[in-house]
């Protein structure tokens, strides 16, 4: 039963699945079994997951191993011994076990994430790894050479490009695999070693050429030549003006960053030694043989970091007591797109003790920090090379030059941020891991491609991070790599070295690319194919030909063959650009059509989510309903019965009313608005009749008013007659009368109107409010008129003093002149004393004697002449009743109200 693990550094690629992962029982490890999880994890880089492969492991052969002649990745595994103070915190145990030289088993801790993990049965408590080879605590720094290096350094004696790079958690013995300590002096220090052993009497003493770029070569001139070598001395020197020889002290330097000084402390690794320190009889069979014929081998070497994602020239002038700035190195492509550390120093050595120097020299600058987990901490990714130049001084220069190279690379130690305190470390480790993460991914990409060659290629993310760019020519058919895995036995760091084994067993599936030499078998492949059509004879010829040229160079062809194979090249371009851009149209076919997909179903899934969520609104709205009606139910019918009981005592009142009985007494509330309907209509009839009385008074008022009105005129008349000065105040007075009249009848007339309106108002029945206001408003028309009519009462009043006023002066008058009174003349009778005669007698008489005033001012004179008052009760008009009924009410009522209105009714 198969199952997966997570990516190592925690990316995820579908490699996932396609990983070599099998499970054996557990039992036989002697781990905890529980049912249904296989305790073990089977992580082996040449196989296949498909259980038809796992046979094929049992019967592999030796040459199929990883890393050997199948063209895997070689992957090395080298466990570090644990220190005295690790063994006292009991850090053994016992959570890596080696099964044999490719064989490791992990066992997860009690402690660890990765128990917990298992004891919830999310993933195994052990996991076997499989590797090129693994070396244990036990071995020494010659047998890992031997075993991981050696070759590597007669391939590039031969030509070709190599890297080896370590790869591992923190503190696990990286540098140390790398550089050494001690006497126990490292691969890179052997690989050096080794190589000046086999090139004694080979090398190329001149400094006239010089490796630039990704792999060119450049002729110094003479001057060129002094600078370069004042540079090696300067270097050289410094090596020995080490202010720290022995005895790992301090130096300062700028980390170019923020301007800001950092402290290193330099390892003591290197410094301990003189010189390269190898056991005796290391190089012993190290000769040169194997060496080209004729050739000569100049030797540079160059140093850099990779430090928070910023280069940085190790070798770049000489170190210094006091901070200074560094410089930042920039990456370029040549012409190939290769990419190359602009302006990196070279520096030609001509031993194993100058690489030896150099390479100190490069450590003093390099970025180290107390960690918690390793006092001497690599911040960066260093990367020394070494490029050896192939020179044959007798052949044409052109075609006597080539250049292979060395690379190895000691990168920094994933490690966990969360347990860095410094933000400076922090930072180194966010970029450190982030960095090692882009390698995961590239390798994962490389992988994919390799195993899916019908699938469309994935990009291989090498522009994400500078190392991954950096190295990328070995990943792409430029060279090969070597990975050492280094791991740290302690039980306290187990997760973290489990994802480093994850990532190792991903980057030992890869198979290198095809090298530079399959290419110029390739190239002449392609030169060959418009003679395939040719006779037998030739093909075998070619095939011969191709048999010969394989391992060689494509500058070997001469300049015809090189522009034909130009020819056939751009073909080739052009071939499969096209080819490419089916394929892309295909893709992008594909992943339209997918889209489509996604998003009918995302439409689909859109669609189904609203209409159960309408279906949900309804079903609430439909309650919510219900539930209204139910209550507007109850609500009605109380309403309903409220109301029938409203009807039931009306009804009852009618009755009552019609059988001819005093009408009811009102009911309480019986303005409110749940009585109003059969109220309003009671009233309505009632204020109908009403209205009807009240036209008919004002009628009457109204030929009263205008009877009155011709008395007064008539009485004007007759005060005009004498002729008196004295009467003017009488006349003016008059006049105001007569105004007051006039605005009393305009205000009788605005009377009539209102009660039209509310006579209208009752007609078309809009409501016992507007009866009531058209009411409440006739009632003070009422009132004004009746303080009018008083005021006019009044300005007669003061008109009746003065004509008696008048009518007494005419009186004296007549006394003094008795003869003209006994006897008047018929003219003068005619003119003054007949004419006024009258009135004057008139006036002189008794009031009740004189209708007129009577009608008008029946307040004061009735009030003195009871009887009279009493006889005339009978003639009085509804106008005069109603004002003489308001005049008795004293004191006087105010203005009622249009409730005192409606009480009438
Ligand atoms: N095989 C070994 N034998 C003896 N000591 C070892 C071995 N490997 C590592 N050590 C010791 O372990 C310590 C840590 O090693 P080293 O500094 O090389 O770790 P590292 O992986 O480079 O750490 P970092 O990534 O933090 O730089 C050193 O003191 C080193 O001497």
């Amino acid at each position: 039963m198969a199952f997966s693990l997570s990516s190592p550094c925690g990316f995820r690629s579908d490699e996932d699945e396609e990983m070599a992962v099998f499970e054996s029982t557990a039992a036989e490890h002697g781990g905890p079994s529980r049912p249904g999880l296989p305790e073990l994890s089977v992580i082996s880089p040449g196989l296949d997951p498909r259980p038809s492969i796992i046979e094929q492991k049992a019967v592999k052969p030796a040459a199929a191993r990883p890393g050997s002649s199948d063209g895997r990745v070689e992957v090395f595994l080298r466990i570090r011994p644990l220190t005295e103070a690790e063994s006292e915190r009991g850090e053994e145990q016992g959570c890596v076990a080696v099964q044999d030289e490719e064989n490791v088993l992990l066992k997860a801790p009690k402690e660890s994430h990765s128990m917990r993990a298992a004891e919830r049965g999310i993933t195994q408590s052990m996991h076997k790894f499989s590797f090129s080879k693994i070396m244990g605590p036990e071995t020494t720094q010659q047998q890992f050479y031997e075993c991981s290096m050696k070759k590597m350094v007669k391939d590039v004696l031969q030509g070709e490009n190599r890297l080896l790079y370590t790869y591992g958690v923190t503190n696990s013995g990286k540098t140390y695999t790398i550089q050494g300590s001690g006497p126990e002096a490292g691969l890179l220090p052997r690989a050096l070693s080794s190589l000046f052993s086999k090139l004694q009497g080979r090398l190329y003493g001149a400094m006239d050429m010089k490796p630039i770029m990704y792999q060119d070569v450049r002729h110094l001139s003479s001057g060129e030549i002094r600078m370069e070598e004042l540079r090696r001395n300067s270097l050289l020197k410094e090596d020995d003006n080490l202010p720290f020889r022995r005895g790992g002290n301090t130096t300062v330097w700028d980390s170019g960053i923020g301007g800001l000084s950092s402290t290193s402390n330099i390892a003591t690794q290197l410094e301990d030694t003189d010189g390269v320190c190898l056991e005796p009889g290391s190089l012993s069979h190290s000769g040169g043989d194997d060496l080209e014929e004729g050739v000569q081998f100049s030797i540079w070497v160059s140093f850099f970091e990779i430090y928070n994602e910023f280069l940085y020239d190790l070798l770049d002038a000489s170190p210094s007591l006091q901070p200074r700035k560094r410089v930042t190195l920039r990456l370029g492509d040549d012409k190939q797109g290769n990419p190359y550390v602009k302006d990196l120093v070279w520096i030609q050595i001509r031993s194993a003790d100058e690489a030896w120097r150099i390479l100190k020299a490069g450590r003093r600058n390099q970025s180290f920090a107390s960690t918690h987990l390793n006092t001497n901490s690599s911040r960066s990714h260093s990367i020394f090379s070494i490029r050896v130049l192939h020179v044959n001084p007798e052949a044409d220069s052109a075609k006597s030059m080539h250049i292979s190279e060395l690379s190895v690379c000691d990168l920094a130690g994933s490690e966990r941020c969360k347990e860095q305190r410094n933000g400076e470390r922090m930072k180194e480790a966010n970029n450190i891991n982030a960095s090692l993460l882009t390698l995961g991914r590239c390798i994962a990409a490389l992988r994919h491609n390799q195993n899916n060659k019908s699938r469309p290629a994935q990009v291989v993310p090498f522009r994400d991070s500078k190392l991954t760019r950096v190295l990328q020519g070995f990943f792409c058919g430029r060279g090969t790599s070597s990975m050492v895995v280094n791991i740290n036995p302690c039980a306290s760091i187990y997760d973290e070295t489990l994802q480093a084994l994850k990532f190792s067993a991903l980057a030992s599936q890869l198979v290198h690319g095809p090298s530079t030499k399959t290419r110029v078998a390739y190239i002449l492949s392609l030169l060959r194919e418009p003679a395939a059509g040719g006779n037998e004879s030739s093909v075998m010829e070619d095939e011969e030909e191709e048999s010969d040229v394989e391992d060689g160079d494509i500058s070997m062809l001469n300049t015809e063959s090189m522009l034909q194979a130009i020819d056939v090249l751009k073909r080739e371009v052009q071939r499969q650009r096209e080819e490419k851009e089916v394929l892309e149209a295909n893709v992008r076919e594909q992943v339209v059509s997918e889209v489509m997909e996604v998003i009918s179903e995302m439409e689909a899934g859109y669609s189904e989510n609203l209409e159960a969520e309408r279906a949900l609104t309804e079903e609430r709205y439909e309650d919510k309903i219900s539930t209204l009606q139910k209550h507007l139910k109850i609500f009605y019918s109380k309403e309903l019965n409220e109301r029938d009981q409203v009807i039931e005592c009306l009804s009852a009142a009618l009755d009552k009313t019609q059988a001819g009985e005093a009408p009811p007494p009102s009911l309480p509330g019986e303005d409110s608005i749940a009585c109003s309907g059969g109220l309003l209509r009671r009233s309505e009839r009632i204020n109908k009749t009403e209205s009807g009385r009240l036209q008919v008074e004002l009628d009457q008022c109204r030929a009263e008013l205008l009877a009155k009105t011709q008395e007064l005129t008539k009485l004007k008349t007759q005060l005009e007659a004498p002729g008196s000065t004295g009467t003017l105040a009488a006349d003016r007075k008059l006049e105001d009368g007569q105004r007051n009249l006039r605005q009393l009848r305009l205000d009788l007339q605005r009377l009539g109107a209102d009660l039209q309106s509310g006579e209208r108002a009752c007609c078309r029945n809009t409501g016992g409010e507007k009866l009531r206001q058209a009411l409440a408003a006739a009632d003070e028309t009422l009132a004004k008129q009746d303080q009018i009519l008083l005021e006019l009462q009044n300005g007669l009043m003061l008109v009746k003093a003065d004509l008696r006023r008048k009518a007494e002066t005419l009186a004296q008058k007549q006394l003094a002149t008795p003869l003209s009174a006994a006897h008047p003349t018929p003219g003068s009778c005619n003119k003054r004393g007949c004419g006024t005669t009258a009135p004057i007698d008139t006036e002189n008489r008794p009031p009740q004697k004189r209708p007129f005033f009577q009608s008008i001012f029946p307040t004061q004179t009735l009030t003195r002449r009871c009887n009279a008052r009493l006889a005339e009760e009978a003639n009085a008009t509804p106008y005069s009743r109603i004002l003489r009924s308001r005049q008795q009410s004293p004191p006087r009522s105010p203005a009622p109200t249009p409730r005192s209105l409606r009480g009438k009714y």
